[in-house]
């Protein structure tokens, strides 16, 4: 397929460029800070970003009319809104984390959430020095998943690419769930099953558990 990038020169964007090279597809079509590359029109596009960026997002999605798969966190409210009424035209997948582990992590945390009544619970997420947002989206999600409010502590340490740590106590005992992203290959893989998955779509909105 031929595939268009939102940052495409950052980590993620080189990332997802490599690994949707190595599969024989085709990277097309950018666009960064400094601006649009164009070879040929995209079949789908992906925005690893800010949010700052999701309104030029949308516009491309719109002008190209083609699936839209985004990683981008701390999105605001009015950005899943409009994440929602883009998906009425084309297939939308949005997910904090394309990782299948945080999947299975999200999946442990629905089985104990109704468990650990009265339990002492803490998220601590670590991430590389130069993430730009805090609590990490995927901490986020997991605070979804508990259906309750629990401390987040972030830690910002030198190239982590994505650890997610699940503290539950009572007086007796500490339980913990845990996931490390040995790199950001993990996610780069989920957004390619994401990108076969919405293909041949005509519109819908998905997240990354729908893919899986
Ligand atoms: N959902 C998931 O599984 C994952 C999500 N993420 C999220 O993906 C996002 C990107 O992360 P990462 O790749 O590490 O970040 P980077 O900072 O490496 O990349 C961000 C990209 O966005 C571009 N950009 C910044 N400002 C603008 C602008 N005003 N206009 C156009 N482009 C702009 C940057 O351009 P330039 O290089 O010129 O600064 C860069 O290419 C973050 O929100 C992160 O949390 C990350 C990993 C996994
Ligand atoms: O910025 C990152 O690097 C990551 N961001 C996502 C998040 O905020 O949860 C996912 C992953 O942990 C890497």
């Amino acid at each position: 397929m031929k595939i268009g990038i939102v940052g495409y020169k950052g980590r993620m964007g080189k990332e997802i460029k490599d690994l949707f090279e190595e599969k024989n597809h085709e990277f097309v079509w950018g666009y960064d800070k400094d601006g649009e590359y164009f070879q040929d029109k995209p079949q789908i596009i992906v925005d690893f970003s800010l949010p700052e960026v999701f309104e030029k997002t949308e516009e491309y999605v719109r002008k190209f009319n083609v699936p839209l798969i985004i990683g981008t966190t701390a999105l605001q409210d009015e950005q899943f809104e409009a994440l929602k009424t883009l998906s009425k035209n084309v297939p939308v997948v949005q997910s904090y984390n394309f990782s299948i582990g945080i999947q299975l992590f999200l999946k442990m945390v629905d089985f104990l959430k109704d468990k650990i009544d009265g339990w002492d619970i803490e998220i601590i997420e670590t991430h590389h020095r130069f993430k730009k947002d805090k609590p990490s989206g995927t901490a986020k999600m997991i605070k979804d998943k508990l259906g309750k409010d629990v401390p987040i502590s972030s830690l910002r340490l030198g190239n982590v690419s994505g650890d997610h740590v699940l503290y539950m106590a009572n007086l007796g005992e500490v339980l913990s769930v845990s996931h490390r992203a040995l790199s950001r290959r993990a996610f780069a893989e989920g957004v390619l099953k994401s990108a076969e998955f919405v293909i041949n779509k005509k519109n819908g909105y998905f997240t990354f558990t729908d893919v899986i």
